[in-house]
């Protein structure tokens, strides 16, 4: 199978070699199409690469039907609608790392450059003019630089604005006490960052609530001549109150890398002397270019290969330890929670998945997940997957429950599920053996001992004498071979199961004459 994966943002060759080397993967370069085009064709395409110019809104992703992942080559995703790619399974992942450094170079550049007025006083001598009043600048020495965001970028700036002799505070709701110091900063709040720092600088990422985080209100509690960089995100700042705080003498100068209509810029605020901009260039270096697109190519050509992705945007991220630990449980998971689908009747309420021995300490979410998508695949087909099952499972109001419990009941790991739906309860639970082997242990409270594989037949019937020789004849005169049979039954005479693997799918039609014998309550065929 090949897989087509389109890269819609300029990403340097070098970067994206792994997927132009992959012999299943064919690679489309693409880039500056409008809406339309990509519109138009990304319903051939099983992977996007994009950087922060492709819009991948809900309409392109509604109409991009074979979308497995979308790569984001780079931190911001705020050009990705997630909800979007969470509903339609699709998974987005980002590069997190490879351009903290350039972006921290970029911030100290802007800053140096703006504290010192260069790029007026070289536009001023490209003019002819030689004017060294005009451009006299402030030491950033001894003043205090205020950080918004003490993550990757917030953090490696600091680091750079100590080596200028710059004191630090910094507010986000990561930083404690305890770790400024350690770092020889100071922690504050948003208001003591306002309120103390000669030069601002903001590195969140934009959210509804970071939105506009910096507008009138925080201009006002600025000291008079502040110094406002932003080179994170535009929309954190607020241009037009950004305008009015230089205009009104408040802002002694801005440095903006980002802005709210990328690429339509503020022309009345770029017109201001006091402010030095940047067509968005924080990451654009040579080396944090090719990092980013290695670090995501990475991941398309893994999740194209069935692998978990590393840095999910839109689901939790897992460590590789704890993949490690869980992976050996994926396809006790699997059937497990395809068996259940296709043993219960009715509309699904709830699914419960009980974790006991082993599995009690450790980050379940993804083998939730993947039992999610097996039970719902059973009703809605090949749309769930591991991204979308928690979201799916909410809108169909079915409550998902995942408990843990210290007692194996005997076996060193037991997973349980409990599916109760408009009309009845059904349970299952699997273990997993020494060197690989999984067994399902346990039926709606039968004890059982049967590796869930292939094609099985679960029968409900009264426990009395002779139903088990008018199994194992009507099956053999309609040539369907019993590989394995397990009996089951809770008391003499009482209610009982069959479980049997046989050696090929046994048709509906057959299934229901065999439910037709007296004693018989109930056949149901498995595939798994
Ligand atoms: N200009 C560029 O080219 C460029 C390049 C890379 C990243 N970025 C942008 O830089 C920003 C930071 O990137 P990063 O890699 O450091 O991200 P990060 O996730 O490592 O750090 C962001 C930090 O912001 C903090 N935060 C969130 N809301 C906050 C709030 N209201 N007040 C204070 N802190 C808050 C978070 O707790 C987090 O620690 C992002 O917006 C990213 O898109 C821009
Ligand atoms: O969020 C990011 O990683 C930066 O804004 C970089 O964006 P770019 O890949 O478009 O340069």
């Amino acid at each position: 199978m090949i897989y087509k994966v389109l890269v819609s943002d300029p990403l340097s060759d070098d970067g994206i070699k792994e997927l132009l080397d992959a012999e299943h993967i064919q690679v489309d370069k693409k880039t500056g199409m409008t809406e339309q085009e990509l519109l138009d064709c990304i319903g051939e395409y099983d992977a996007l690469l994009v950087r922060s110019q492709t819009q991948v809104t809900r309409k392109v992703i509604e109409k991009a039907t074979k979308l497995k992942a979308i790569g984001r080559a780079g931190v911001g995703t705020d050009n990705i609608d997630l909800a979007a790619a969470t509903e339609h399974g699709v998974v987005v992942v980002n590069a997190p790392n490879g351009n903290t450094i350039s972006t921290a170079e970029h911030t100290m550049a802007m800053l140096a450059a703006m504290a010192r007025r260069v790029p007026q006083a070289y536009y001023s001598l490209r003019q002819d003019e030689w004017n060294r009043k005009a451009f006299i600048g402030v030491e950033l020495y001894r003043k205090t630089l205020g950080i918004i965001g003490f993550g990757r970028i917030g953090g490696e700036v600091a680091k750079r604005a100590q080596g200028f002799g710059m004191r630090i505070i910094a507010s986000d709701p990561f930083l404690t006490e305890e770790k400024a110091a350690k770092l020889g900063i100071q922690y504050g709040s948003m208001e003591d960052v306002l309120e103390q720092a000669d030069f601002i600088t903001v590195h969140t990422p934009l959210l509804k609530e970071t939105h506009h985080l910096i507008s009138h209100e925080q201009f006002g509690q600025m000291k008079d001549g502040v110094y406002v960089l932003n080179c994170a995100r535009g929309g954190l700042v607020d241009e037009n109150a950004l305008l009015e705080a230089i205009q009104g003498g408040k802002v002694a100068g801005a440095s903006l890398d980002v802005f709210e209509n990328e690429p339509q810029i503020n022309h009345e605020l770029l017109a201001l002397p006091e402010v030095i901009a940047t067509p968005h260039l924080g990451a654009s270096t040579v080396e944090a270019q090719e990092m980013v697109a290695v670090d995501v190519s990475r991941e398309i050509a893994d999740m194209l290969s069935g692998k978990p992705a590393k840095n999910p945007v839109n689901m939790p991220a897992v460590s590789k330890e704890v993949l490690q630990k869980l992976e050996p449980y994926f396809s006790l998971c699997e059937k497990l929670g395809s068996f259940l689908a296709q043993i219960s009747r009715g509309a699904i309420a709830e699914i419960t998945v009980t974790y006991s021995g082993e599995l009690q300490d450790t980050n379940v979410d993804p083998l939730t997940r993947l039992i999610l998508k097996h039970i719902l695949k059973h009703y809605l087909g090949q749309q769930i997957n591991e991204v979308n099952a928690f979201h799916v499972a909410k809108q169909k109001e079915i409550v998902v429950n995942e408990q843990k419990t210290t007692s194996g009941y005997g076996f060193t790991n037991l997973i349980a599920i409990t599916v109760r739906t408009n009309q009845e309860t059904r349970t299952v639970s699997g273990t997993r053996i020494e060197g690989g082997r999984i067994e399902l242990v346990n039926v709606d409270q039968y004890r059982v001992d049967v590796i869930p594989t292939g094609h099985m037949i679960y029968i409900h019937h009264t426990d009395q004498p002779g139903v088990i020789g008018k199994v194992g004849t009507f099956l053999g005169q309609n040539d369907v071979n019993i590989a394995t049979m397990q009996v089951g039954r809770k008391e003499r005479g009482g209610d009982a199961i069959m479980l049997l693997s046989v050696d090929k799918n046994m048709e509906q039609a057959l299934a229901d004459e065999l439910a037709a014998v007296p004693e018989i309550i109930d056949v149901t065929t498995i595939e798994l």
